[in-house]
């Protein structure tokens, strides 16, 4: 039996320890499959961002797991952050045939790599990353047989037709946000971009699908400039479009979840797989072969959980608590820190918030900065119902019997992380894609309640009660929330669509590892 090779960090070196699997029992068949998988090697390649490498590397777990050879880039500061703060070498240390690459994102290692410095970042892998991507694609060996690369990083895409390899989009981001970003020509066409005034409220109608509800505040927070040369306008304008340029398009989301939108996608991308949730199909698949006592939740954080808030969770009777947090990318104001601190503390429900370093303003202050402010009620509040952390295990923490609500920014990771934990969600949307989630959240799924543009401490404080008080309102969105989390659950499970288009993204990989020997 072969040993067991650790995966190794290999930054721009290479990894040639290729042990051939023996089948001990010299079993041929079970050889031929094992040669089959190897035969496919995938190279998975992430926008360097917690959101982005967080759903991709489930993927690349799910696709070991299958049996195919991984090859997963991530930039040098992710890497060392995510080796830091999770057990991720020691999870894919069952995996001989998988391995961690390193590739610079160009960036100085202090910059904070915050929403502010998303353009710098954006530059950096257009150009620096770009042309080191393409000499690591011919250095690697075994040279891969396919390519998944982020939708946001397309420039991918021209490398590997240059060399003949195929491409897959992974666009981590909603069905409904990418189809709006792909409407961005018919949107300027009709004059509904750029708005010609301040009334966020008018209705769109140039976004096919969405025409009975959607309005100009709902739209990608990208949308709101009022000078179309936009550069970040622009970039995510170019990366969408591109995406049918690509062998195929993979989204994390569901066709029950967004069956009509995903319609209108595949008149565009006819070869899509819709592979969501995808922590719900990695939690599945792994649920089989581990010990009860494990969460067997895989965190891939690149910030320290603060593991403290489940045992305080503990102690709080069941639906009881509002956690809040807001991602890894929001830099929110002082003032409107303070404003969400008042409306929790005025709702007198127990909180549980992510103060993330970097969520206030810009000296990257994390829980520090809410403990600098003086006002003895907030004080006294926290001190009796509030428990703040930097990070948690969000997962673990959604699906906390004591949570009864969850606050957030509506990133689609998180989004769908409160739909399969079937969590009422109060959604604050940021920026980029948050303003079309929250409004399918609260809108088209009916599972939570949209605050916007809004975080006055009443609007807090009331969105709060709305959604935790006693009462017809809480029960109606508790059954929503049921209703949408079994939907999720039936698309996981054994035969549901998720797990059948994951199963065929795995034939689809190997398929193509085969026809390339
Ligand atoms: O204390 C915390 C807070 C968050 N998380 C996890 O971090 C991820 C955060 O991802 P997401 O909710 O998608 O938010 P962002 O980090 O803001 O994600 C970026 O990337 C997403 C996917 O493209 C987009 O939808 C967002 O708008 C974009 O900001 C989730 O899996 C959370 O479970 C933790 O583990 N602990
Ligand atoms: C900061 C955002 C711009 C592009 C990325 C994105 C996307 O549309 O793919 C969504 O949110 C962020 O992860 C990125």
């Amino acid at each position: 039996m072969a040993s067991m090779l650790h995966p190794q960090i290999v930054h721009g070196g290479e990894n040639r320890n290729t042990a051939r699997n023996r089948d001990k029992h010299g079993d041929e068949n079970r050889v031929r499959d094992r040669d089959t998988n190897s035969a496919a090697h995938v190279l998975i390649f992430p926008l360097p961002y917690q959101g982005h490498v967080n759903s991709m590397l489930k993927l690349a777990e799910l696709l070991s797991i299958a049996g195919l050879r991984v090859t997963f880039l991530n930039s040098d500061y992710n890497q060392h952050r995510l080796l830091s703060h999770s057990d991720v070498l020691d999870r894919f240390s069952r995996f001989p045939a998988f391995q961690f690459q390193t590739i610079s994102d160009g960036i100085p290692l202090d910059n904070p790599r915050s929403a502010h410095q998303l353009l710098q970042l954006f530059n950096s892998l257009n150009t620096t990353t770009k042309h080191l991507f393409r000499d690591r694609l011919l250095s690697l060996y075994p040279r891969p047989s396919s390519i998944i690369v982020d939708g946001a990083m397309t420039f991918a895409i021209d490398i590997a037709k240059e060399l003949g390899l195929p491409i897959f989009a992974f666009r981590t981001i909603s069905a409904c946000a990418f189809w709006a970003y792909f409407c961005l020509p018919r949107l300027l066409q009709s004059g509904e971009l750029p708005f010609d005034d301040d009334d966020m409220d008018k209705p769109i109608k140039s976004v096919p699908g969405m025409e009975s509800f959607l309005r100009r505040r709902d739209l990608p927070s990208f949308c709101r400039a009022r000078d179309l040369s936009d550069p970040i306008l622009q970039r995510v304008m170019t990366e969408t479009l591109n995406a049918p340029r690509a062998t195929a398009l993979i989204l994390n989301t569901m066709e029950e979840l967004e069956g009509p939108i995903l319609s209108q996608i595949r008149s565009h991308c006819p070869n899509l797989y819709t592979v969501g949730p995808l922590h719900a199909l990695l939690n599945n698949s792994q649920s089989q072969n581990r010990p009860p006592s494990q969460s067997g939740i895989s965190s891939n954080s690149l910030w320290a959980e603060q593991r403290s808030c489940i045992k305080w969770l503990d102690s709080h009777p069941t639906k009881s608590v509002v956690y809040v947090s807001f991602g890894s990318l929001a830099v929110v104001r002082k003032e409107e820190m303070v404003e969400f601190w008042h409306g929790l503390v005025k709702s007198e429900k127990p909180f549980l918030w992510v103060v993330r370093p970097g969520l206030v303003g810009l000296d990257g202050a994390g829980a520090g900065a809410a403990a600098a402010v003086e006002e003895e009620e907030l004080v006294e509040g926290t001190r009796q119902r509030g428990c703040l952390v930097e990070w948690a295990p969000q997962e673990e923490v959604l699906n906390h019997r004591a949570v009864g609500a969850f606050l957030t920014h509506s990133g689609w990771n998180s989004t769908l992380e409160g739909v399969f934990a079937r969590v009422p969600m109060i959604c604050w949307p940021y920026f980029a894609d948050q303003q079309m989630n929250s409004r399918f959240v609260s809108e088209v799924w009916g599972v939570g309640v949209d605050m916007k543009d809004e975080c006055e401490r009443g609007v807090v404080e009331r969105m709060v009660r709305e959604v935790m008080d006693e009462g017809v309102r809480r029960d109606e969105l508790r059954r929503r929330a049921d209703e949408v989390g079994d939907m999720a659950a039936t698309s996981v499970g054994d035969d549901g669509s998720s797990f059948c288009d994951l199963g065929r993204l795995v034939q689809d990989l190997r398929h193509i590892g085969l026809s390339r020997q």
